[in-house]
């Protein structure tokens, strides 16, 4: 079985031991050449591993439990591979053949638990049959972009089969699956309804994957401004004036704007899951570019659907167009995000005591490669990194993007780091996230991994803590204690400092380095305000006579007893927003036409 794994490129895979799965750790001594036992701490940070190992590398990754609760405790992981359609094998640990059925100790009937969650899952009934239902199940992960399960009985593992390799090489293994190709029937519709458009804006998703440059020519040539879902983050270079980044509560807000006054929303390869919300509030026109058939009409009702691979649509487009005119609605989108890309800018050069978020961003940008790796945990993290992070097409992060696994951000910086060794990892977390799965900060020491640990603590779960100013109701459940996580971290053998005022953060950074450059993990225990960032998804905009208003969404108000917001530059305003400009004011400098 092993042979057979490794035979598919995989050089490590992660796990505890448990008695069920003695035979396979075992397997595993005698194989520790060829390949490496990763042991973590807890089965979940294993397949939280695992899928970033797929989300970072494209190949499968690989997790194992035990019987009973090692199996049970798998199960965020996968879910998180299944969300994010990440290849993952999960090796499950069974009581020896002769007890199952037994109510034996830690026994249970593991497949109908793994039914919702794989795409495949099998017991293995023979020990012969092992190599083969390990290469199937590997198959089907790629195949379904998913979850395999496979079932091992203990004792299987030490019966002696015929020593021959099980052949893994079929003739599929090099090539790439095919994908579906547009018409140009096709196209030329889509390029009619761009003509025909005032408003056009592409929302694009993951699956545009190496074609952001193609994508920057295309939005160019047809002037289209071009949003982005969070999986495409850096997908299309972060300095191409006419990305305006993402929609919704992690967005940006020229990019939440133009969205919301478009007349046509092209969108390719986009897997949105605030589509219900976000898409059907929205009156445009709507062209869906998918590789996934089932996936038409989902996100909104279908004006055309196109079902191609993102990148042969791009290239078509480009083929079959001709240059738009220079476009005052495209301008008007790019002075937009210039005026919210001038307001972060202004947010990060402030110093700030006690310490405010946007300054540890600061940090990060000034210090890190250009083909730095990040693993960012859910919360604010997510808010914040999409806003502040420089990153281009060769960096690489990594998050638990559908699923949103709260404690993701140790597992993806150790697969970062195990995946990439000669890479730089960042690994930035809430108190909240970090302290689900901190006991894996171990791992990192024992496997010398020189990762950049960066909790932005705050006692406070405040991604939550603004969900519910918003909804309103009184605060509830969201605040957690404080701890000394520096102090937490050199209990498990990693250097770490405290920082509570921006002054603090470059000694800091440059201790990281230090430490880091030295094959060293390190860990920056970063005590923020409980600040939030500008929720920009509060404003709405509406035409009315014949022009664009925009105002702050009613509700807004609800939860505050003396402030009440009653106009868009007083809501700038409390976000130290100053210089921001309204949508209105920035079509009228532009002359972009208001009518419908
Ligand atoms: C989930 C959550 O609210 O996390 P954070 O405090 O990091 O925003």
């Amino acid at each position: 079985m092993l042979k057979v794994i490794e035979a598919w490129g995989v050089d490590h895979m992660y796990g505890y031991p448990g008695g069920s799965f003695n035979s396979t750790m075992n397997a595993l001594d005698i194989e520790k050449e060829r390949m490496r036992y990763i042991q973590i701490r807890h089965e979940q940070v294993g397949a939280l591993a695992a899928a970033a190992d797929a989300k970072l590398t494209g190949k499968i990754g690989v997790t194992f439990g035990s019987a009973g609760p090692g199996a049970t405790n798998l199960l965020t992981g996968l879910y998180d591979a299944r969300e994010d359609h990440a290849p993952v094998l999960a090796l499950i640990g069974q009581v020896p053949h002769t007890n199952m059925n037994y109510n034996y100790f830690q026994e249970f009937d593991e497949n109908p638990m793994f039914a919702d969650v794989a795409a495949y899952a099998r017991l293995v009934m023979t020990p012969e049959s092992l190599p083969y239902i390990v290469d199937k199940a590997i198959r089907e992960a790629y195949k379904h972009r998913g979850v395999a399960v496979v079932v091992i009985p203990n004792d299987f593992g030490y019966v002696q089969i015929p020593d021959e390799l099980y052949s893994s090489v079929s003739p599929t293994d090099q090539k790439d699956r095919p994908l579906p190709q547009p018409t140009d029937l096709e196209v030329d519709a889509v390029l009619e309804m761009v003509k025909a458009a005032k408003r056009p804006v592409f929302h694009v998703g993951r699956g545009i994957r190496d074609n952001g440059a193609k994508l920057v020519e295309l939005s160019k040539k047809l002037q289209i401004p071009i949003t982005v879902t969070g999986q495409a983050k850096g997908l299309i270079p972060d300095d191409y004036e006419g990305n305006l980044g993402m929609l919704n509560r992690a967005s940006s807000k020229a990019a939440d704007e133009i969205f919301a006054v478009s007349d046509l929303v092209i969108a390719i390869g986009a897997d949105f899951p605030f589509a219900n919300a976000i898409y059907r509030t929205h009156p445009f026109k709507f062209v869906q570019v998918d590789v996934d058939e089932a996936q038409f009409g989902r996100h909104h009702y279908l004006d055309k659907g196109v079902w191609s691979d993102a990148g042969d649509f791009v290239d078509k487009m480009l083929v079959r167009s001709t240059d738009a005119e220079p476009s005052s609605f495209f301008q008007a989108a790019v002075a937009d995000m210039q005026n919210w890309q001038a307001y972060l800018d202004h947010l990060l050069d402030r110093e700030t005591s006690p310490l405010e978020f946007e300054q540890i961003y600061r940090e990060i940008n000034k210090i890190a490669n250009d083909d730095a790796i990040y693993s960012i945990d859910v919360g604010d993290n997510i808010i914040n990194s999409f806003r502040y992070l420089k990153l281009t097409p060769k960096n690489k992060w990594v998050i638990s993007a559908l699923f949103a696994s709260m404690g993701s951000g140790v597992p993806g910086a150790l697969a970062a780091q195990l995946s990439f060794p000669d890479r730089q990892v960042f690994h930035i977390a809430g108190d909240g996230a970090f302290s689900m799965v901190m006991q894996d900060l171990i791992t990192e020491k024992k496997y010398d991994l020189p990762i950049i640990n960066i909790i932005t603590s705050n006692a406070s779960l405040n991604f939550i803590k603004s969900e519910q100013d918003d909804i309103p109701m009184n605060h509830s459940g969201i605040f957690i204690e404080d701890q000394d996580f520096a102090m937490i971290a050199r209990g498990m053998g990693v250097e770490a400092v405290t920082v509570r005022a921006s002054s603090d953060l470059p000694a800091a950074f440059a201790k990281a380095l230090e430490v880091t450059q030295a094959g060293r993990p390190f860990l920056i225990d970063a005590k923020i305000t409980d600040k939030r960032g500008i929720p920009v998804e509060e404003l709405e905009l509406k035409q009315q006579d014949g022009t664009w208003v925009e105002t702050v969404n009613p509700s807004y108000n609800a939860n505050r007893a003396l402030t009440h917001i009653s106009s868009v530059q007083e809501f700038f305003a409390e976000y130290d927003g100053g210089e921001l400009k309204s949508l209105p004011e920035i079509f009228a400098e532009h002359n972009v036409p208001t009518d419908k």
